[in-house]
């Protein structure tokens, strides 16, 4: 395995039913990438997402995480050191700010210090005076930043994100875009995340995987990926970067 890569899925095949969600799927992911993983509907980014902090086990092939065959690891110790945010950010509504993003740590009695609550509100663009907010009467955009602290507070070395800002209108998507980008310089955590919109795929991605019918289209560079499309699906998806 190369030094500098974090994640491996060795010929993977997820099957439901009779329908591959996954068909000997080979992939790395390198120490401190920001990968998207773009494409259509039931194309299988959801799968892959959900292997990495074992979530689902792969029918066959193997996905390693820091050298280790997810099939065989301590998955409470496994997703400890990932983060993971989803649309809507899944926060325990009855929780306010504070107990949200101080819930994992306490489970493995770590306290996180006011400093390290001060960090971590202002890496997700968070004012303080939140922190005793329900946050349940949150915007979506600022539950969604508040998903994004709780998963950086344990420090993790991987955050995995699945349409995060779906949900979120045009100028707060782009703004936690540009939040996320921070975060990704400033720590260099290697970030997964899954996305619909190809737009947003190139202008975060240092790295793109197109995935359709659970097989890789095409990876490269943002740049790569938009000079030389790989075949019909690729250039299908391309067109929607030149109308809009
Ligand atoms: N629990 C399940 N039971 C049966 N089929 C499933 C299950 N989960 C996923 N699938 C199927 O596996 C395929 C891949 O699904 P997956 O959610 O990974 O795609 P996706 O690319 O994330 O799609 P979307 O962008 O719509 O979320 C789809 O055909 C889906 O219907």
């Amino acid at each position: 395995m190369n030094q500098e890569t974090i994640i491996v899925f060795d010929k993977v095949q997820k099957i439901y039913g009779d329908k591959y969600a996954l068909k000997n799927f080979n992939f790395e992911v390198r120490k401190g990438a920001f990968l998207t993983v773009v494409g259509g509907s039931g194309g299988g980014k959801t799968t892959m997402l959900k292997m990495i902090n074992g979530l689902l086990m792969p029918d066959g092939g193997r996905v390693m995480v820091n050298g280790k065959d997810t099939a065989h690891t301590d998955l409470i110790a496994l997703r400890r050191g990932i983060g993971y945010v989803i649309q809507g950010g899944a926060l325990f509504p009855h929780l306010n700010v504070r107990e949200n993003i101080e819930y994992v740590p306490r489970l493995e009695k770590n306290r996180l210090t006011e400093e390290r609550i001060q960090e971590l509100m202002d890496m997700a663009a968070l004012p303080m005076d939140m922190l005793s907010r329900n946050v349940s009467e949150l915007s979506g955009g600022q539950q969604q930043r508040v998903g994004i602290a709780r998963a950086l507070a344990a420090k993790p070395e991987i955050i995995l994100m699945d349409e995060p800002f779906g949900a979120l209108d045009g100028i707060t998507r782009k703004q936690l875009q540009d939040e996320i980008l921070g975060i990704h310089r400033r720590t260099g955590v290697t970030i997964v995340f899954v996305t619909h919109d190809l737009r947003e795929a190139v202008r975060l991605g240092t790295w793109i995987l197109i995935m359709n019918e659970g097989k890789i289209v095409q990876q490269g560079t943002p740049q790569d990926v938009r000079d030389n499309p790989n075949g019909d699906y690729a250039q299908r998806l391309l067109e929607q970067l030149d109308c809009g």
